[in-house]
């Protein structure tokens, strides 16, 4: 028996255990699970013999699922399943490890170790791939325009005007938006129009949220907001993580409800690299870095330095929140 090691392409990661799979996280206390999801998730594709789970398991470097079967091998569909997002697999001859399952696997894939001698199993074509892009498709990594598109934003205010100043250039069709009132100031800047939270999730190809997270907002976009958002539709949220509804955008995202998202914020920052939303190809998380620029840092911290001076002053503030 010889274990074959083979360095492979991508990264990414996923998890859950359904029939037949078993986990080694399960059945630990709450603290070492959390600490264990931080480790490079395995697959093993076959329950294979005790000395090598025993060295995984006892390595206390990885966290693995398994097929928990010798009899029958693992079918295609729970494979592919399964190993969306893994750090590495462990494989028996009986899976065949191609193009398909390498992109089930996702960028995270690093190490394939194979319990077999042969490795007619694998796809050498593909496993040397390695960081590379393939070949241009049509319609490869191809996204939607914002020309002729109609963006939604979520609670208007200047970060909201701002976004939509700096998306008009891209020629997009209609800005409508949502809040508590018609913020007709504000809205003439952009020629955006007041419109229902339903009107809002049904008509924007881009819903951007921009309100303040308040106990009001804690949650708003959830299950109720993705159902009525077009299956085409971006989802993007650079305010506060707790205005989202994670499990619920989840769910939009992996059932193709709506087509991506963008995150600039999550609850908790940072997001754990296990979290489910890692493991998804729609969506894309960022580290709160909306406002990551040289000269808007500094104006912000500038800001916070008036403000705090005229405060001691007793005069008015420059931006003053009304309490
Ligand atoms: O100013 C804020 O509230 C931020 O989130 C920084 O980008």
């Amino acid at each position: 028996m010889w274990c074959g090691r083979v360095a492979l392409r991508r990264l990414q990661r996923i998890a859950v255990a359904p029939l037949n799979s078993l986990s080694i996280t399960g059945g630990l206390p709450g603290a070492v699970q959390r600490e264990m999801s931080s480790l490079p998730r395995v697959y093993i594709t076959r329950q294979i013999p005790p000395e090598g789970l025993k060295i995984l398991s006892e390595s206390g470097q990885v966290q693995f699922d398994l097929w928990d079967s010798d009899d029958v091998p693992v079918p295609r569909k729970e494979l592919l399943q399964k190993v969306k997002g893994v750090d590495a697999l462990v494989c028996v001859l009986t899976e065949k490890i191609d193009a398909e399952l390498l992109d089930a696997a996702g960028p995270n894939l690093r190490v394939l170790s194979t319990m077999s001698v042969g490795f007619d199993h694998l796809s050498l074509e593909e496993l040397k791939k390695s960081g590379g892009w393939g070949t241009w498709r049509t319609l490869w990594l191809c996204g939607y325009e914002l020309a002729n598109s109609t963006v939604g934003i979520l609670g208007l205010g200047r970060i909201g005007v701002a976004i939509a100043e700096r998306l008009k250039p891209f020629k997009v069709k209609k800005f409508i938006y949502t809040d508590v009132a018609p913020r007709p100031e504000l809205a003439s800047l952009i020629n955006a129009e007041y419109v229902s939270m339903d009107e809002l999730a049904s008509q924007s190809d881009f819903l951007t949220v921009c309100c303040a997270l308040t106990p009001e907002t804690k949650d708003i976009c959830n299950k109720d907001l993705f159902s009525k958002m077009k299956n085409t539709s971006i989802f993007i949220n650079t305010s506060r993580g707790g205005v989202v509804h994670q499990e619920d955008l989840y769910e939009a995202l992996s059932s193709g409800q709506i087509a991506g998202a963008g995150l600039d914020v999550t609850v908790p920052e940072p997001l754990p690299i296990s979290h489910p939303l890692f493991t998804l190809n729609n969506c894309v998380i960022l580290p709160h870095i909306a406002s990551a620029s040289y000269s808007t840092r500094n104006a912000m911290s500038a800001l916070a330095a008036n403000n705090l001076l005229l405060g001691l002053k007793g005069q008015p503030m420059i931006k003053e929140l009304k309490l």
